[in-house]
């Protein structure tokens, strides 16, 4: 089998994308997130107060995973934790008939605030779930001989809705040849590294390691490359009240690019601008990775991308162009 589920952003900035997911006998909606491993959702366990404006999971006691739990935090710093049920999930069609489904009995103020979004569903390697006492299966790998092909694609876009594809390629969703690199799955994420990057027409050699997250929604690098990119935006400024590079919304914005496997993977300079501050400028797309260890090539990087995810003997990861 093979099925296709909308990405529809979240907000006007693309903070996030959302994607509807059969859970049980609910429609939730959902962030897909290539950067973490737990499928949770918002739940009936959870006090009425904390449930307002979302849609959750009805849980039935029957398919509780007994003494299981989970608890997860991310980047940002925002968390959730709960217990384990094993029920029906249905994205685009495909089916998951035990998959085990995480229901929150706590969630932190980012997820209570952020009223579109019931949960996450985690396509990174099954080896980062949270569960215990015994791991449980992404969503992906609970499919995964069930599908055509064993790879999902990622096709977000810039303030438009885009999608997930499951078991298949579709060649109406780029141009060009795809581009192929081996991905290093030896830390539970998708890595990938690059070995140039540019801004504008100038290229630099360097090696960028980090990991393709669709659940992030900017692009982190290292220190010397965000300091050269915004040396080339005139007025931008490190804000530390707004936690990043800022510029004038009026500023020009040059192209980025990361070179992997050979092949320049541009960021056009209209998607570095991700949105505007309370005070007057705008938000750069792309950010400093300090303090994180490694680069994370989030939404901004993936939204002008069809980025295929392929679990086969040898993980692999395709670029093209959209
Ligand atoms: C190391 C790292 C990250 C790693 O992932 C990261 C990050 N970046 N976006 C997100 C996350 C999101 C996406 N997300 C981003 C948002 C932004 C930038 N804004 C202003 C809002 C309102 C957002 C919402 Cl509701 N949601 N979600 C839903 C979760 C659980 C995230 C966790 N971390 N995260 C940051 C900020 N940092 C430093």
């Amino acid at each position: 089998t093979n099925g296709s589920a909308p990405a529809v952003p979240s907000d006007q900035y693309d903070s996030l994308y959302l994607s509807p997911v059969t859970v049980g006998s609910s429609t939730l909606h959902l962030d897909f997130d290539t950067g973490s491993s737990d499928l949770w959702v918002f739940s009936s366990l959870q006090a009425q107060s904390s449930l307002v404006g979302h849609d959750y999971y009805m849980v039935d006691p029957a398919k509780e995973k007994q003494g299981y739990t989970w608890k997860i935090s991310y980047g940002d710093g925002s968390g959730a934790s709960g217990k384990v049920y094993a029920d029906k999930v249905v994205v685009g069609g495909v089916t998951a008939t035990a998959q085990a489904v995480e229901a929150a009995t706590a969630v932190s103020a980012q997820f209570t605030q952020d009223v579109d979004t019931d949960g996450l569903l985690g396509l990174a390697m099954s080896t980062l779930n949270t569960v215990k006492p015994q791991q449980q299966k992404t969503f992906f790998d609970t499919v995964l001989k069930q599908l055509a092909q064993p790879l999902f694609a990622v096709d977000l876009k810039y303030h438009a809705a885009g999608s997930y594809d499951f078991g298949f390629i579709d060649k109406s969703k780029y141009t060009g040849a795809i581009n192929y690199v081996n991905a290093d799955t030896s830390k539970g994420w998708w890595g990938v590294s690059a070995t140039a990057y540019s801004i504008g027409n100038a290229s630099t050699s360097a090696t960028v390691s980090g990991i393709l997250d669709t659940g992030t929604t900017l692009l982190y690098v290292d220190t010397p490359i965000v300091k050269a990119y915004y040396a080339k935006v005139k007025g931008s400024k490190m804000d530390n009240t707004q936690g990043g590079y800022v510029f004038p919304c009026s500023a020009t914005l040059p192209d980025f690019s990361l070179t992997i496997g050979g092949v320049k993977q541009i960021v056009p300079g209209k998607h570095i601008n991700y949105s505007p501050t309370s005070a007057g400028n705008c938000f750069g797309g792309i950010q400093t990775n300090d303090g994180i260890g490694f680069s994370i090539l989030g939404d901004i990087f993936l939204k002008s991308k069809y980025v295929i995810h392929e679990m086969g003997s040898t993980p692999r990861i395709g670029f093209a162009q959209q």
